[in-house]
């Protein structure tokens, strides 16, 4: 090899080997990654969403992808006729949505996923929260100015059966899951939303970490008046802060808080938009968006990379 050859090697070498405490630490540990229908804006970014997540699985890790589609719903059933109607952050899901719902979430989204995935070798495999008992529900009924709402099929999580998730973990795939579950008490399927689906499945897993893609930087202080982002807090704060939340932002951090006091060690919420953010997030120090991590974790230089 050429001097001037070495040269352009040697930077290469040294970003490779900046990861390598990373490595070491994030070694056969799962990490849940929540991919939100609103950062599925483009081709490139589902592209590089799936290159980071083979890319972690090579690393060592095992990560477990559960995918939103809000977006791609509401468009849906636009062309169905049916209107879109959201209480309590959650999408009022009758009969007749809920077909819809399926079909987006298992039909089209969760395939679209597994095949890009899946450009990378033999890895996804795609479930519902109805395969083998993975996710079990009961009709959610939300409490608004203190009553109780019908918001029809859509499901509050009883039960996590992680088998069929640990079986394809250990067979080396990628698990890929949409958000739908199977109740047992009245043989419904129910619209689950996908960030609490992806915490409670972080929680029973025993992930070390759950990281939520969506379309905003992370939690901002005071959304939508500043674009400050609080890039820490601990389960205790968040649980404060969880009543002034809004919209879309309250299953992600309720989540979050679920998930770390479930004993995941840290939850993010990370811009989706940035290419390669998952990347960045596990391998880097350069790590963006908002960290929750739990009460008695004990404070130390250099966290944002920490986990
Ligand atoms: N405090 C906040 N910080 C950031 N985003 C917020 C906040 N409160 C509400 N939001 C809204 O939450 C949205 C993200 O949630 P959502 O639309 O459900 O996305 P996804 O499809 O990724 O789950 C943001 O685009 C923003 O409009
Ligand atoms: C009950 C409920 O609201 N379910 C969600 C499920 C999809 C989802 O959560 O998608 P995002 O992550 O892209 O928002 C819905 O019907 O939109």
């Amino acid at each position: 090899m050429s001097t001037t050859r070495k040269h352009t090697a040697l930077p290469k070498a040294q970003i490779l080997i900046e990861a390598l405490p990373w490595l070491v630490r994030h070694n056969g540990k799962t990490v849940v990654i929540k991919f939100g229908g609103n950062a599925m804006i483009d081709e490139d970014l589902k592209a590089a969403f799936a290159q980071d997540v083979v890319f972690l699985h090579h690393a060592g890790l095992k990560p477990v992808v559960v995918h939103g589609g809000g977006p791609q719903i509401s468009a849906a059933l636009d062309q169905h006729g049916i209107v879109s109607e959201f209480k309590a952050g959650l999408r009022v899901t009758t009969e007749d949505a809920m077909d819809v719902v399926r079909m987006v979430l298992a039909g089209q989204v969760q395939r679209e996923l597994v095949g890009l995935l899946n450009q990378h070798g033999p890895l996804a495999v795609g479930l519902t929260g109805e395969d083998a008992h993975t996710i079990t529900a009961t009709k959610h009924q939300p409490e608004i100015d203190g009553e109780l709402v019908d918001i029809g099929r859509v499901g509050e999580i009883t039960a996590i059966d992680t088998g069929a998730i640990e079986a394809l973990l250990a067979d080396g795939r990628i698990p890929v899951v949409s958000s739908i579950a199977r109740s047992q008490d009245d043989g419904h399927v129910y619209n689950v939303n996908a960030d609490t689906a992806a915490a409670a499945l972080a929680a029973a897993l025993g992930a070390e970490t759950l990281m939520v893609l969506t379309d905003v930087e992370g939690l901002y202080e005071d959304w939508p008046n500043s674009d400050e982002v609080i890039s820490r807090l601990t389960a205790s704060e968040l649980e404060r802060l969880l009543p002034e939340l809004s919209s879309g932002m309250v299953p992600k951090m309720e989540g979050c808080l679920h998930a770390v006091r479930g004993g995941v060690t840290t939850a993010r919420v990370i811009d989706g938009r940035v290419q390669h953010s998952i990347l960045l997030e596990i391998f880097t120090d350069e790590g963006i968006g908002t960290m929750v991590v739990a009460d008695e974790k004990p404070e130390g230089p250099g966290e944002q990379g920490e986990s």
